[in-house]
């Protein structure tokens, strides 16, 4: 190694005890279990149903709490006692007004101390003694630590504890206390998160789920096309922001991007006012809970028809200048008859209804009005100032890839795309072929260009970020073509249907799943697949596990718009030192639900994969990392303090 790097290092290292103490840390690191992996996909801007998977861990608090304390608390007590680490505050809320008298809660919240105290060695039992100090409460530490380690082997300090215990309760930081062990619980529990893919659209909150992530003590993310679409519009993919608009308005989600990204949609909506009328093909899907005014409605309604429109006619000059995206058939503005209103399309003719053409010029169908092109404009220029929006889009870009290799397996939210003989299915740009592995690091390397280049909203990079959401070799839509034109305008539903790339038939074997992992160089005995995207419709009979165990799609079915389909709220994976469970979660209806009945609506779990011997953080993509770092340190050991 250089010697400059050395010396380098020297400077945090500058004796030998130091130097040996971090070997002798780091290799005993190398043998504790490994950390357990949470799964979890599709989020689609549910917040609230997400924070509570998040917050209970896939079920893995309860089944701590249960192993601790099945002998001395009822079922009662302990889903009380777990719903207090999931929502300490609004939980210490509800029980504080059980209680009649001061000396009866300072009772409970002594012993709810001593529970909390109890649990967390448990939950922490895989970690060293400092990554646990790290994850207690700062103003907390050494008072926790005190109770932690108690020892009354010679009875000298039973006064001791209980002074600590009587002053916690009269300084009356007994709830502060409560409050920062049940966060350092479910912090331990679980202790790396991977979001395999769609946190933006269809729900209303993707925005609160961001300000969760960054706040998160360690993660991951794999895009979704959704996700993709956001990041697009932050590079100034301007079909992308139509898109994201248009979305947010069928969904009845405009607050996202007016409350939540504060960017001003006056000018979409006098554009709106002025051309667009009512519109059944356009009324927005109602929030059950939140529903809307005739007016808003409406308006909504005409938001949703101005945004399609600027969408379609965006397309267009796309798909002119890059002929290799081979998207012709979606001309869909230049192929419709203005007279007779129809389309023909894909060699047949469909009758055109709730059309809304005012602003199509039929000689030159794509030109945008001087309107259009104003709103257009107004609308990057708000979406790429919005402070809170650049921080999310930063974030998902640092934290984010179209797939990861961790651990031995791969996590990918879409597909790898192939033909229908298992092929890795090939697309030319600029001249070269990509395919497989490649063709994913060429998407990436594009939409990192994209993000770095913001003003470029109309470069190579910017359009393939679009591509990536619609087109046919896109990893992360995984159909042939998206057909939004139709189910707007077209009654026949034969004309709606989205063809899905083989590999979501394929995918079922596992011969093909092998070969998909060893695309990408990983182990096919030991490795798996994770996917999201494609909702798994347990009511049909459809098994998340496929191709023999290779093959797990989590699609969290978090998404509202899809659980009548699916029949279940969704799946999430927990991987462990034991192997892999898969969680099936039921519908979540609210955090009050859980907060007044104590139960949390889980869980069936399926036993993936049972490691035969317990899995060591050294067998890990961390252990890799300790290793290199334990080589470095030895290298410096030799060269500075050895000779
Ligand atoms: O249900 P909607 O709003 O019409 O959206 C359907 C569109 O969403 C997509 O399914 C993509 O979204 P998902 O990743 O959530 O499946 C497209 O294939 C399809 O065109
Ligand atoms: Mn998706």
């Amino acid at each position: 190694m250089h010697a400059k790097y050395l010396d380098l290092l020297a400077e945090k290292y500058d004796c030998e005890e130091k130097v040996v103490t971090e070997i002798i840390n780091l290799e005993a690191i190398l043998d504790l279990p490994k950390g357990t992996e949470h799964f979890v996909s599709d989020l689609h801007g549910e917040f609230h149903a997400f924070q509570h998977v998040l917050r209970n861990g896939s079920g893995k608090v309860k089944e701590k709490i249960h192993d601790i304390f099945k002998g001395t608390m009822t079922e009662q007590q302990i889903n009380d006692f777990a719903t207090l680490v999931y929502y300490p505050e609004a939980k210490l809320k509800q029980i504080r007004n059980t209680f009649s008298n001061e000396v009866e809660l300072n009772a409970w919240y002594q012993q709810t101390i001593y529970d909390m105290i109890t649990l967390l060695p448990y939950a922490s039992s895989k970690y060293t003694r400092s990554k646990l100090r790290k994850a207690l409460p700062e103003q907390f530490v050494y008072v926790i630590e005190e109770l932690l380690y108690k020892s009354d082997k010679y009875s000298n300090k039973k006064t001791y504890y209980e002074k600590i215990m009587q002053q916690i309760i009269t300084l009356r930081q007994s709830e502060k206390l409560i409050i920062g062990l049940a966060y350092t619980i479910q912090r331990l529990i679980v202790d790396h998160l991977h979001v395999v893919g769609d946190i933006y659209d269809r729900g209303p909150d993707p925005d609160k789920i961001m300000d969760t992530l960054i706040n998160y003590h360690s993660l991951d993310i794999q895009w979704g096309n959704h996700d993709v679409l956001w990041l697009g519009a932050y590079a100034g993919s301007k079909v992308c922001l139509a898109n994201i608009i248009r979305i947010c308005a069928r969904y009845d989600n405009l607050d996202i991007i007016e409350d939540a990204y504060g960017i001003n949609l006056r000018p979409l909506l006098n554009l709106a006012e002025k051309y667009y009328e009512d519109n059944p093909a356009f009324r927005p899907k109602e929030h059950k809970d939140k529903p809307l005014s005739e007016h808003e409605a409406l308006q909504i309604t005409k938001i949703h028809q101005a945004m399609a429109m600027i969408q379609f006619k965006l397309e267009s000059p796309i798909i002119k200048r890059r002929p290799f995206f081979n998207m012709e058939d979606r001309l869909v503005l230049e192929k419709i008859d203005y007279k007779k209103k129809e389309i023909t399309i894909y060699g047949k003719t469909y009758p055109l209804e709730n059309t809304c053409f005012r602003t199509i010029n039929p000689a030159n169908p794509a030109q945008l009005l001087p309107e259009e092109e104003e709103v257009i404009d107004k609308l990057l220029v708000s979406v790429q100032h919005s402070e809170k929006l650049a921080r999310h889009m930063k974030f998902l870009m640092k934290k984010g890839s179209l797939y990861l290799r961790y651990n031995g397996n791969l996590l990918i939210h879409g597909c790898i795309p192939v033909n229908e003989d298992g092929e890795m299915e090939q697309m030319e740009i600029e001249g070269e072929v990509y395919k497989g592995r490649a063709l994913l690091d060429q998407f990436e390397e594009y939409l990192r260009y994209a993000f770095t280049h913001r003003g470029l909203s109309d470069d190579l990079a910017t359009d393939m970020v679009w591509y990536l959401w619609t087109g046919e070799y896109s990893s992360l839509f995984g159909k042939r073509a998206m057909t939004t034109f139709e189910r707007y305008f077209i009654k026949d539903k034969a004309s709606h249907k989205e063809d899905k790339n083989p590999y979501y038939y394929l995918r079922e074997s596992e011969e093909i799943c092998r070969k998909m992992l060893e695309e990408f160089e990983l182990d096919p005995d030991q490795g798996h697949i994770i996917n999201g995207h494609t909702p798994v419709k347990e009511i049909e009979g459809e098994n998340p596990i496929k191709a023999n165990g290779k093959m797990i799609v989590i699609d969290g079915g978090f998404s509202k718009a899809y659980q009548s389909t699916t029949g279940i709220a969704g799946y999430t994976l927990l991987y462990n030192s034991f192997g892999m469970q898969l969680v099936a979660h039921q519908q979540f209806n609210s955090k009050e639900e859980v907060i007044q009945n104590g139960a949390d609506v889980l869980s069936v779990k399926r036993v993936v994969d049972k490691e035969l011997e317990r899995k060591k953080v050294r067998e890990t993509n961390v252990g890799k990392e300790l290793q290199e770092e334990i080589g470095r340190l030895k290298q410096l050991m030799e060269y500075r303090y050895m000779q």
